[in-house]
């Protein structure tokens, strides 16, 4: 049964999605749309829910209630189409590895009921992450971040509308991932709907235009980007005192750590002005060697919303 007209859809409809695993409930009644064109990061915490939700957008693992649609197909009763529609790469690697990389994406094209004419789609998109001299390969010789950007192309060789990617910079180095980024932006460029998850949310807060936090199985936010980071009103100040001078008593409790040994006050727009922060110093007679200003970026907003941190919560990932 169709959600709505495939013609008219958005890109995903995720209504009313609930998923128990004996008695953790990993989804609470998750429901949003996410648009066609959109470039979308679907972030949170470890165990927030959103490989879970993946899953179940994948059709790999069945919601106890809810429904999904991608492009208007359910995944459920539509299965086959709405599965056409969409590629994922998953979080875990897995394949066989004794498969060289370039007849496995052929394998892979064939699952969709595509031949010949994507074999220069591969190649061009072996090229793009970097894997030409990888072609013939098998897929046990390469490593972690190629087997990462072979699983990227794999969920691509259908040309899919609507693609989903969970975490794949992880294990990437810098370069190969600002290169991933460029290939997906350019999909997203001509008509691709993009949703990714990160732990990097630097990627998150330049490429995806709207992001929603997941928190326990919640959606905790769901906004466009810009907004996100405007309704938050403060601003970080940095200030190196000269020598060992105090800060004022008064300032202390802004204080929220210290960085390169400089202290990071956090000030509330109107109830901290910058100049307030200035005039108790100098009213203190404390000297100051360097001050900079930062403004709030997603891992700030992340924090405030979840109580973690998205680079611990890459960490504890990495250790698992
Ligand atoms: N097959 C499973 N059986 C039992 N519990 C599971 C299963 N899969 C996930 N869970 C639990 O469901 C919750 C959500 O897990 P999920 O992997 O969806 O989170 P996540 O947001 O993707 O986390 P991460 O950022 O670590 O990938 C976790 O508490 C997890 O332990």
């Amino acid at each position: 049964m169709n959600a709505t007209s495939p013609q008219t859809a958005a890109a995903l409809e995720i209504r009313g999605i609930r998923k128990r695993y004996g008695a953790l409930e990993a989804l609470r009644g998750v429901s949003f749309d996410i648009q066609r064109g959109e470039f979308f990061a679907l972030l949170g915490p470890n165990g927030a829910g959103k490989s879970t939700l993946i899953s179940i957008i994948s059709g790999l693992v069945r919601a106890n209630e809810g429904s999904v649609a991608v492009l208007g197909h359910d995944t459920v009763g539509d299965f086959r189409q709405a599965r056409r529609l969409l590629g994922v790469v998953p979080q875990e690697l897995v394949f066989d590895p004794f498969f060289k990389v370039r007849d496995m994406l052929r394998i892979q094209a064939g699952y969709y009921g595509c031949g010949k004419e994507v074999w220069p789609w591969i190649d061009e998109m072996l090229e793009r992450l970097d894997l030409s001299a990888k072609a013939n390969a098998s897929m046990r010789a390469l490593s972690g971040g190629m087997k990462r950007r072979v699983l990227i192309a794999q969920a691509l060789v259908h040309r899919p509308p609507v693609v989903i990617l969970d975490e794949p910079t992880a294990g990437v180095d810098v370069e190969l991932r600002r290169m991933t980024w460029a290939f997906m932006s350019e999909l997203h460029r001509q008509g691709t709907t993009v949703v990714l998850t990160t732990h990097y949310l630097e990627e998150a807060q330049e490429l995806c235009s709207r992001i929603a936090i997941l928190d326990r199985g919640s959606v905790a936010v769901i906004e466009p980007t810009q907004q996100l980071l405007a309704r938050h009103p403060y601003r970080f100040l940095r200030i190196k005192l000269a020598g060992d001078a105090q800060l004022p008593e008064a300032l202390r409790p802004l204080v929220t750590g210290e960085v390169g040994g400089a202290l990071e006050l956090k000030l509330e727009t109107r109830v901290h002005p910058i100049g307030g922060v200035f005039d108790a110093l100098r009213t203190a007679g404390v000297a100051i060697e360097d001050v900079q200003t930062r403004e709030p970026d997603l891992e700030d907003i992340f924090i405030e919303l979840t109580g973690h941190s998205a680079q611990a919560a890459a960490a504890n990932g990495a250790a698992t």
